[in-house]
């Protein structure tokens, strides 16, 4: 089942085209990070998943319903951790997340639900004295009540020490592997990458690219590079018309070879050797996240340019 579905999603501010024409789609179980820079429209689009916003025009679906005339229907079906939530200091972390149950209706057992997020010892205390990361794992714990179709994350990664990111990407990987959808906006990629079935690549309003992070990898044309340290730089013109090879640098006695094509490595280095080298050394960098962000965003930005 479809948990989100966009068509032509547009929210516009005056001239600012905050979000432009986004279709998207998500389903239940899959996990679907959504990246953006500052002001890409990452909150403007999820403001409108939850009929916090209204858009300008396009059509969304949030399970099945339209988020404009069944908002309650949505939010009762949605655990919400929104960018910037209110917590009450003087409460303790157990009554917040009992306060959660009695708004769903649900008969969770708040301990319970404290222990998935690392805060089963911390239960009694008021909030008021709680850390950052703890807040976030507790605004955390009662977006997870009553166990949600949809899970909808803005920046959970916010404040989060180390093993707080590894509490969030486990409670992420069981809520999607129970069948709901978790739709989750981030800056962090290797939270993303570690964790996302699909990711979308939003900047100034619009929507570059869905795909899968090693999708992503191939589209952007280079999968991986490979590193080949030589005792002496031979002539390579000929590599770059090699399919599969979408880069060649030399750079102080190797070869930075850029590959969209992972099977090509050993292809690769036998030219490298045929050519008059001898290899003394083989590295092999996977484009991560980060790189492939800055290059979707970068294209954008000297296609904007260029206009
Ligand atoms: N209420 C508003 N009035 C006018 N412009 C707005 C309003 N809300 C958002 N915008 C503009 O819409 C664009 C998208 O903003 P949005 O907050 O959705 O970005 P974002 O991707 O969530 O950014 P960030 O990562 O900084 O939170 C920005 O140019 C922003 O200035």
């Amino acid at each position: 089942m479809t948990a989100i579905r966009t068509e032509g999603l547009t929210k516009r501010y005056g001239d600012v085209a905050a979000v432009r024409d986004v279709d998207l789609e998500v389903d239940r179980g899959e996990v679907f990070g959504f990246l953006g820079p500052n002001g890409a429209g990452k909150s403007t689009t999820i403001d409108m998943l939850l009929d916090f916003v209204r858009p300008t025009g396009g059509e969304i679906r949030v399970l099945g319903h339209d988020p404009r005339s069944d908002p309650r229907a949505v939010r009762e079906r949605v655990g919400i951790l929104p960018e910037g939530y209110d917590l009450y200091d003087r409460l303790s972390a157990r009554r917040h997340v009992a306060f959660a149950t009695e708004l769903e209706g649900s008969d969770d057992d708040p301990d319970a639900v404290l222990a998935r997020v690392g805060l089963a010892d911390d239960a009694d205390r008021a909030v008021g004295g709680f850390s950052k990361g703890m807040r976030q794992r507790l605004a955390l714990a009662m977006a997870l009540v009553g166990e949600p179709d949809l899970l909808v994350l803005d920046e959970p990664s916010g404040g989060l020490d180390p093993n707080g990111a590894t509490v969030l990407r486990d409670l992420v990987r069981e809520e999607a592997d129970r069948g709901a959808a978790v739709f989750f906006s981030s800056h962090l990629m290797d939270q993303v990458e570690a964790v996302c079935d699909r990711v979308g690549i939003m900047n100034r309003g619009e929507l570059l690219a869905v795909d899968t992070v090693d999708g992503l990898r191939s589209t952007s044309g280079s999968a991986s590079t490979l590193v080949v340290s030589v005792d002496e730089v031979p002539d390579v013109s000929g590599l770059t018309v090699t399919d599969g090879v979408s880069d060649v640098a030399v750079e102080e006695g190797a070869l930075r070879i850029a590959c969209s094509d992972p099977g090509i490595k050993a292809d690769v280095i036998s030219r490298i050797e045929d050519a008059g080298a001898s290899v003394t050394d083989i590295d092999v960098e996977e484009t991560d996240l980060a790189d492939l962000f800055a290059e979707y965003t970068n294209e954008a930005r000297a296609r904007e340019v260029d206009a």
